[in-house]
């Protein structure tokens, strides 16, 4: 298994924002993360990638992460995009690709110019972000996150901003990054989205992890109607 969390606990003062979380990715596979407002998925990422501190362990191909700092983590190729969009505004898009470099130089720069041509992107490689659509924005932001040939990808909300249309339009970058060998964490609002994309879906609640399993059981699941609801089926 490529991401394996075992008991993953954070607490913020009183808060349980995590609770004992045991959640698994394997490459090539796109895995859901959703739950209501203030669940803990934004703080899962934050665990797993080493932005906060947690108990429990967190294992990358079996060797336990959960000691070591962010910057080494991301080292090993856990890569993490954020809810707002973290792209250098005055870089182009190109450089934005060329900056996140993992690996040798020559290999990076087919890697991105790969990406550029997927993405449709190449027509708008010398631009500067501010200058193109926000739907654009965030595949370049998908794009950066790709062309440092992760392993895993943690996504926060890649579709929020978008209208339905740019953001089902993701779908296909999404399940790129994991045919490409890698695994995924998406986490967004976009439930269709979600669905669409997702091989298996976690849903959290109050820092607990309610229902694990295929995207297609989740509308026969009591506990995600009553997280979602506040009332029992
Ligand atoms: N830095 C922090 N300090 C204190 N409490 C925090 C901090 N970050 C998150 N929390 C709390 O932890 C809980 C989980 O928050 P988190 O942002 O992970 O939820 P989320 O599921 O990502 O929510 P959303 O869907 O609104 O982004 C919430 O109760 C939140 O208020």
């Amino acid at each position: 298994m490529l991401l394996q969390t075992r008991d993953l606990a954070v607490h913020f003062g009183g808060v349980k924002a995590l609770d004992g979380v045991d959640l698994a990715v394997d490459r090539g596979e796109v895995v859901g993360l959703i739950g209501p407002n203030g669940a803990g998925k934004t703080t899962f990422i934050d665990a797993v990638t080493g932005f906060v501190p947690h108990r429990g362990e967190v294992l990358l191909d079996g060797v336990d992460i959960a000691p070591q700092p962010a910057y080494r983590r991301a080292g090993r190729g856990v890569i993490r995009t954020f809810q707002q969009l973290e792209l250098y505004n005055d870089l182009s898009v190109m450089e934005n690709l060329l900056v996140s470099r993992r690996g040798a130089r020559s290999e990076h720069h087919e890697r991105v110019h790969r990406l550029l041509d997927r993405y449709g992107l190449h027509e708008v490689k010398d631009s500067f972000p501010e200058d193109l659509s926000h739907g654009r924005q965030r595949l370049v932001s998908l794009a950066r996150a790709l062309a440092s040939d992760p392993r895993l990808v943690l996504l926060d909300e890649p579709a929020a901003g978008l209208d339905s249309k740019e953001s089902l339009g993701l779908a296909d970058p999404v399940r790129g990054l994991a045919r490409d060998g890698a695994g995924v964490l998406l986490i967004d609002h976009d439930v269709d989205l979600v669905l669409s994309v997702c091989d298996r879906v976690y849903v959290l609640d109050f820092g607990k992890v309610i229902f694990a399993g295929p995207a297609a059981d989740i509308s026969g699941s009591d506990a995600v109607r009553t997280a979602y609801l506040g009332v029992p089926a």
